[in-house]
């Protein structure tokens, strides 16, 4: 991780860093980083041609003669310098116009590539316990994208400045230029070490951010309002985001008397180093060495190269700054793209129809977790059979479906279908072939149409659409919505309507029928389902089972009756299979749990 290395580590990235910017910001709008590069450039001219004008305007203005004379003489030379001046602004302002441009451009682009990444990688990856705290330092890289733009332009524009300035100074004394690196550089050295302090900083206090935006979320999204709100949770969240984001201020503010150190040192330094420059200057021209109109376009050149480092050095530190997020979100870009963390898209296709499904002695381990979730499991699954894999909690029953999914890869052993191990197969086909109702489905803010279709090619044919809905009783609820299918389940926007908890599983068990795969995986699907609801779904279940596997995970034993055969699980392990009839009095784990199920 860069955060492992230094601030050097870090300078070292920055170029490669620039150029994947640039190339970002280039492909979003070519004209505008022309525009942005040549302007920056007209201006540092406009600058170069306004100093050279008002160096030759010093010699007549500071020489003998009449004052009208004198001013006569220095007048083209003045109004050239007048001329560049306002040469320089517009060119500024049609870089400010390319900024503007480029800023919410590379915002979306950063944005569009980190949602692209995170929705790229294998479910697995997820587990990782780094990849939230990655992606969460990638959306603030996201966020500094923007300031990135009118960082790297006050950057150019400042460089380009300074050589003018320095090349002027050059040009009309090559000592000269000496003087501008004595009276600058304290400024820098100063720069620099504020540029370690405030990364140092970043380093202290980037974890608790991280939970800190995490906590954000919640707080801000109703999913949780009625948990947070229900429970009298507020008064101990709001102590608890308090105290979070004092003890990152608090962290923040311990660094600032070091840097009010730095910035007095460096400033110190500065007026002495720019009075000793002065001083050089004093003495070159009173030894004659340098005219007095040299020495005074020096003085007119030092102030602008001044207010350019000062300007380069604070955006140097700025661009340092968001480099370092923009390292993070390439790194999570990046992530998102290699081989081994995206889904296999070049192995055997899984065809259409599958007739059995094998788990052989599988093994399967979470991160960080010492025993293994599943255990040398071994089950065969026929077309045409309903399956319900029961267990306690934290038996391994998710664990086992997601692996028949292919959402996992099995550590020890193989999940094939039809002779096809998982391990290599093309995902894309594979996930052609399956649909799922998990535990924790999103409420998608589209319209019902489109939450019933979600995840296959549109379709202009509504009538699928409509007997999908028909499986799980929600024709005359959806006709009743304002705009029918066309109605945004969404209470937030406007003209949204939301549905009931119930309501969102059927349409999610819709999106899992309407899908017609060869392998049905619905995990706990009608735990909030009134009994209609219920029935209704496993009566449609049984139907359209003839043509596919279906695999239901259920803690409600009763429902398992219209399994064909039961799979009940234990610590990762398969302790009993069967029908209902036979396990409901073989005095295992299922009879005991059925037992308490209606000992009420
Ligand atoms: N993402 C994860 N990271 C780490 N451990 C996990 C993860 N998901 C599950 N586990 C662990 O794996 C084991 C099996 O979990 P799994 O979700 O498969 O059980 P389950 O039988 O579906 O449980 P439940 O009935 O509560 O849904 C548990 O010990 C659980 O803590």
């Amino acid at each position: 991780m860069l955060e492992e290395h230094g601030l050097l580590e870090l300078v070292r990235k920055v170029p490669a860093l620039l150029v994947r910017f640039l190339r970002m910001a280039w492909s979003a709008d070519r004209r505008a980083v022309v525009v942005l590069f040549v302007a920056e450039i007209a201006s540092g001219a406009g600058a170069a041609v306004l100093l050279t004008m008002t160096a030759k305007a010093m010699g007549p203005l500071v020489g003998t003669g009449t004052v009208a004379s004198r001013v006569h003489e220095a007048g083209p030379y003045l109004i050239g310098a007048g001329c560049a001046a306002a040469f320089a602004r517009g060119a500024h302002a049609f870089g400010t116009w390319a900024e503007d441009r480029l800023r919410p451009q590379l915002l979306t682009a950063a944005d569009r590539a980190l949602i692209h990444a995170a929705l790229s990688v294998r479910l697995e990856v997820y587990n990782d316990p780094a990849f939230t705290q990655d992606r969460e330092k990638a959306e603030t890289g996201v966020v500094r994208s923007e300031r990135l733009v009118t960082e790297v332009q006050v950057f150019l524009g400042s460089l380009i400045r300074l050589v003018a300035a320095g090349g002027v100074l050059a040009g009309l004394h090559p000592l000269m230029l000496g003087v501008l690196m004595l009276a600058v550089l304290p400024s820098g050295a100063g720069a620099v070490v504020r540029a370690r302090i405030e990364y140092r900083t970043h380093l202290t206090v980037s974890a608790g951010r991280t939970v800190k935006q995490m906590m954000r979320g919640y707080a801000a999204n109703r999913h949780f309002g009625d948990e947070m709100h229900g429970n009298g949770m507020i008064p101990y969240l709001k102590f608890w985001y308090d105290r979070i984001t004092d003890t990152i201020d608090a962290k923040i503010l311990a660094q600032t008397p070091k840097q009010l150190r730095t910035d007095l040192l460096s400033y110190a330094a500065s007026g002495v180093c720019l009075a000793g420059a002065y001083g050089v200057l004093a003495w070159l021209t009173v030894s004659g060495r340098v005219s007095l109109a040299v020495s005074a376009t020096v003085i007119v050149a030092v102030r602008q190269a001044l207010a350019s480092v000062r300007d380069l050095l604070a955006y140097t530190v700025g661009l340092l700054r968001h480099c370092l997020y923009l390292a993070d979100w390439e790194r999570f870009v990046d992530n998102g793209r290699s081989p081994e963390k995206v889904p296999r898209t070049d192995g055997k296709t899984v065809p259409p129809v599958v007739e059995t499904v094998r788990v052989e002695k599988v093994s399967y381990w979470y991160p960080n977790k010492p025993a293994p979730a599943l255990d040398e499991v071994s089950l065969t699954f026929q077309r045409g059979e309903v399956v319900a894999v029961v267990g306690e909690n934290g038996s391994g029953k998710s664990t086992l479906v997601r692996l028949l999914l292919g959402l996992y890869t099995a550590e020890k052993g193989t999940v094939s279908w039809d002779g096809i191990d998982l391990a290599e197969a093309n995902q894309g086909t594979l996930s052609d072939r399956t649909a799922v109702v998990p535990q924790d489905f999103a409420c998608w803010p589209l319209s019902v149409r489109e939450n019933v279709t979600l995840g296959q090619p549109r379709t202009w044919d509504d009538e699928a659409v409509w007997e999908a809905l028909a499986q799980v009783g929600m024709v005359d609820v959806v006709r009743e919505l304002p705009r029918g299918l066309d109605t945004l389940l969404a209470r937030e926007l406007w003209g949204g309507v939301t549905l009931s908890g119930g309501q969102w599983q059927r349409v999610a068990c819709a999106r899992a029928l309407y899908r017609q795969p060869a392998l049905l995986v619905l995990d706990e699907p009608t735990s909030e389902m009134d009994a209609r609801g219920e029935h209704q779904i496993f009566t449609e279940l049984k139907k359209v089972a003839r043509d596919r596997i279906t695999v239901v995970v259920t803690h409600r034993l009763d429902n398992t009756r219209i399994a064909d055969r039961i799979v009940v699980m234990e610590h990762g392990r398969v302790t009993e299979q069967g029908p209902f009839d036979q396990l409901v009095t073989a005095g295992g784990l299922f009879q005991e749990l059925y037992e308490l199920s209606h000992d009420r």
